[in-house]
């Protein structure tokens, strides 16, 4: 079950009756000024399966119907925002849940990217691929030291799909996306500042937090109709481009996950991960 903490003073935000949301998503909604920390939760990596990606896509639905202030997204682990996509999901994939798997990710990249409200991303540790795209499909990141952030798709062996690239242009100089991407770089916290891919560095995650409630604070002279008309106007053709091709753009990503090549990667790959720990 979500957690609420629904303010009862701001006339603007019901309280919320659904609850079929699971743990894998909580939500705390600030009593008095209205802004939401969501907060990912999938030990020990949140790497987004469908399950995942679909409860993040219902609770930010759900905040979306009920007007709220702005998004805070963060996460339960000590020292990691999100892995990105599950790699057990698409390494020697069940095709039916392949598909699945990419259709809730650009579902919630549609939701997410063209929110409303401000969004922020409190990153307390890394956001890697599936998990830099959240933060990028946010207006604001915040990041604490020592942790890393990017795009490594081009080391996997896939290459990124046009609106995982517009996520990026919209926050980097066209300069500094070709580099990121073509190289499939990850940043630490210090170069992501440099660059631009994070705006702030907090000490702690409390501290991500402050900063996005500061950052989302400077909305609060904003009519909300023209916020939203106006993120409309900037990200609402980067949005079309993928509602209008959904389906190409679903075979690609299962073309290129089933490339043989991919698959081989994608298993030492895991191994990898796995005998760090040995
Ligand atoms: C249209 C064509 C295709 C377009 C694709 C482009 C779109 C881009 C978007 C999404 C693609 C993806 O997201 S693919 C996922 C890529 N993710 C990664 O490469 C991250 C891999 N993980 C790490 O680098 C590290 O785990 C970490 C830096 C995030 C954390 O390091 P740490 O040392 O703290 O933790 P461990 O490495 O020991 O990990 C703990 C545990 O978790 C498992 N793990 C890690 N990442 C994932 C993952 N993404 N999915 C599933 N499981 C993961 C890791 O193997 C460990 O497992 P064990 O405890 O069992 O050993």
């Amino acid at each position: 079950m979500i957690s609420f903490l629904m303010r009862r003073t701001i006339p603007r935000c019901r309280a919320y009756s659904s609850q079929t949301t699971s743990e894998l998503t909580k939500v705390e909604v600030n009593e008095k000024t209205g802004v939401a920390v969501v907060t990912l939760n999938r030990p020990p990596v949140n790497g987004l399966n469908v399950a995942a990606l679909r409860s993040l896509e219902k609770v930010i639905g759900d905040l979306e119907t009920n007007k709220c202030k702005g998004l805070i997204l963060s996460s339960s682990s000590k020292n990691i925002f999100c892995a990105g996509l599950d790699l057990t999901e698409i390494y020697k994939p069940d095709q039916e849940k392949l598909k699945s798997l990419w259709t809730a990710f650009q579902d919630l990249w549609i939701k997410l990217y063209g929110a409303s409200f401000p969004t922020t991303a409190a990153l307390n540790g890394h956001a890697i691929a599936g998990g830099c795209v959240l933060a990028l499909s946010c207006d604001y990141r915040v990041m604490v030291p020592n942790s890393s952030i990017g795009l490594n798709e081009t080391e996997l062996g896939i290459s990124p799909t046009a609106w995982i690239i517009a996520s990026m242009q919209n926050v980097l100089s066209k300069r500094s996306v070709e580099l990121a991407l073509l190289q499939g770089r990850i940043y630490k916290t210090n170069q992501a500042l440099e660059i631009g891919l994070i705006d702030e560095i907090a000490n702690d995650k409390d501290e991500t937090i402050k900063k996005c409630e500061e950052f989302i604070a400077k909305y609060s002279r904003v009519q909300s109709l023209a916020f939203s008309l106006t993120k409309r106007e900037l990200r609402g053709k980067a949005i079309s481009e993928l509602t209008s091709n959904r389906q190409g753009d679903l075979q690609f990503f299962v073309d290129s996950i089933n490339n043989p090549s991919v698959q081989k990667f994608l298993e030492k790959y895991l191994q990898s991960l796995k005998s760090k720990k040995n």
